[in-house]
């Protein structure tokens, strides 16, 4: 199953205009030559591990971790990472790591984060892709993805499968403020104009996505507000009931 999807996988055609177009017009791709090479290593990538079943059931268990910005995700997912054996990747922070190398894409990204707006799908879900063949992981909490609908669509496409499942941590938006203006870690998007932006990309960006996971049963909502340790209560209910 999960091979043959990666196969049909590597004879799609392109994102339509109107996936890529979701988020922002501009759209960026791979190069040509690129993209068969790279769907063909993540196809060694998740047939590789394979065991005496024929290897289909290999593929990793990923959750997209979802909310708001401040909403708590970085901090729940360095908890689950340390309590249940999970991979954590940011999809922020990978995009950060691409400013910090100081490559022209680089570039891009920060104008773009500057602005609290969301960078092309292909550059993030590339990124992403390269990270989770490096980690090889069994487990992957992907925080901060999909922000949009495009996004998704990027994923699901190249990297070829859906999550098993999505956590989603709502919080009222005046308590993500007051996080955000705190959190004093030294983000160019932590200032009151960018979070305003970035809020109103939530809104209308993101929360469609937790909506067509909830639709599809996927989505696990987790009240974010009170202390951090309580939060992970719950969180740790969820985890531990889970089949992993
Ligand atoms: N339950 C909580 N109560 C108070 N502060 C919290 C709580 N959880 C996290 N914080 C703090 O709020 C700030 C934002 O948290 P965090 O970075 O985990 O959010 P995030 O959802 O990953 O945000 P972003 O989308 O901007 O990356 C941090 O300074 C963090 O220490
Ligand atoms: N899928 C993503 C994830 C993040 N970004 C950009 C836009 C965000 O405001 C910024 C910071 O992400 P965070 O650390 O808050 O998860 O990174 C994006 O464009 N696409
Ligand atoms: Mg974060």
């Amino acid at each position: 199953m999960w091979r043959r999807r990666v196969g049909a996988l590597l004879r799609s055609p392109r994102t339509s205009s109107s996936a890529s177009s979701a988020c922002q017009s501009r759209r960026h791709h791979l190069l040509p030559s690129e993209e068969p090479l790279a769907l063909n290593r993540l196809a060694r990538l998740f047939t590789s591990q394979a065991g005496s079943d024929g290897g289909d059931t290999q593929k990793p268990f990923i959750a997209f971790v979802l909310g708001g910005p401040g909403s708590g995700k970085g901090t729940q997912c360095t908890k689950i990472a340390s309590d249940f054996g999970f991979a954590h990747l940011s999809a922020g922070d990978i995009l950060r790591h691409e400013i910090a190398s100081g490559s022209e894409k680089g570039e891009l990204i920060l104008e773009i984060i500057k602005e609290g707006r969301i960078v092309p799908s292909e550059i993030t879900v590339e990124l992403i892709r390269k990270a989770m063949e490096m980690n090889n992981a069994k487990r992957v909490l992907i925080d901060g993805f999909p922000r949009c609908e495009e996004n998704r669509i990027a994923f699901e496409r190249i990297v070829g499968t859906e999550p098993d499942i999505v956590i989603f941590f709502d919080c009222p938006e005046d308590e993500m403020v007051k996080r955000l203006l705190g959190r004093n870690q030294g983000r160019v998007d932590d200032n009151i104009e960018t979070i305003k932006k970035r809020l109103k990309v939530f809104e209308s960006l993101n929360i469609p996505v937790v909506d067509y996971y909830s639709s599809r049963g996927k989505v696990h909502k987790i009240n974010a507000t009170g202390t951090a340790d309580e939060i992970f209560e719950a969180v740790r209910r969820l985890f531990s009931s889970l089949r992993l």
